[in-house]
């Protein structure tokens, strides 16, 4: 299988009608299999906001809407499915809220047991990361490549591979079997922009998906 791109939001978006063309943009450069909508310690009422205007995007689009964090506003603004951390609340608690047919993807950060665990439990992927530094989020697990093909090797529950991914930096992570790519910066803040960055990244999948 070949890999796909996993959008995921600035973490502020003040006004989501002008935020909603760059999105529109993104999702016409290629692509796009999940957009994360992540806003970090913002009220719930700008939440419902960003997810009501969005929404109708990615439905057109068929990209699943990921709510961070929150499984129940996964819920209440119909997203299609929900990401937690470690420090969020467990897998259990996450899938109880959100029900069985919403997506719950869990950090695993750099490890194998983290992610046996979630894949055990019933998550719908696992999350590893950051491979590089980023500018988004401290990093406070560096992960390998090896977790990664290891993972690939032996799993079936689909991997996610997170932190400072860029167009310039991914080509090893897709080689290593990730079956998404979640990235931030790598695509808002791309020199060319972001129509620019998803086309990119999708050259990149399909080139290395040929034989
Ligand atoms: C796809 C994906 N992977 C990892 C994370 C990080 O989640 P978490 O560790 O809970 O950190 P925050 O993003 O909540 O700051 C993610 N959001 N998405
Ligand atoms: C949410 C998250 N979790 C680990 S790194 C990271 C940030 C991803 O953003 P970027 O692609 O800009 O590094
Ligand atoms: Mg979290």
């Amino acid at each position: 299988m070949t890999a796909r791109l996993y959008l995921i939001s600035p973490a502020r978006i003040d006004h989501p009608s002008i935020f909603a063309d760059e999105l529109r943009a993104a999702l016409d450069g290629g692509d796009v299999a999940a957009f994360q909508l992540r806003l970090k310690d913002v009220p719930d009422d700008a939440i419902a906001r960003a997810a009501d205007t969005l929404r109708p995007i990615c439905q057109q689009r068929d990209t699943a809407l990921i709510m961070n964090d929150r499984p129940d506003l996964a819920v209440k603004l119909d997203c299609d499915g929900v990401h937690v951390g470690q420090d969020d609340m467990p897998y259990a608690e996450a899938r109880r809220i959100v029900g069985p047919n919403r997506q719950v993807g869990v950090t695993c950060k750099a490890s194998r047991h983290l992610a046996m665990e979630a894949a055990e439990a019933g998550a719908d992927y696992v999350a590893f990361g950051a491979f590089f530094p980023s500018t988004t989020k401290q990093v406070t697990s560096p992960a390998s490549l090896e977790i990664l093909e290891w993972w690939n090797e032996l799993m079936e529950v689909p991997s996610v591979a997170i932190g400072g991914i860029t167009v310039e930096n991914c080509r090893p992570v897709v080689a290593a079997g990730a079956d998404f790519l979640a990235v931030a910066s790598g695509v808002w803040n791309y020199k060319e922009g972001p129509e620019a960055a998803v086309r990119a990244f999708n050259e990149i999948f399909s080139a290395h998906g040929q034989p």
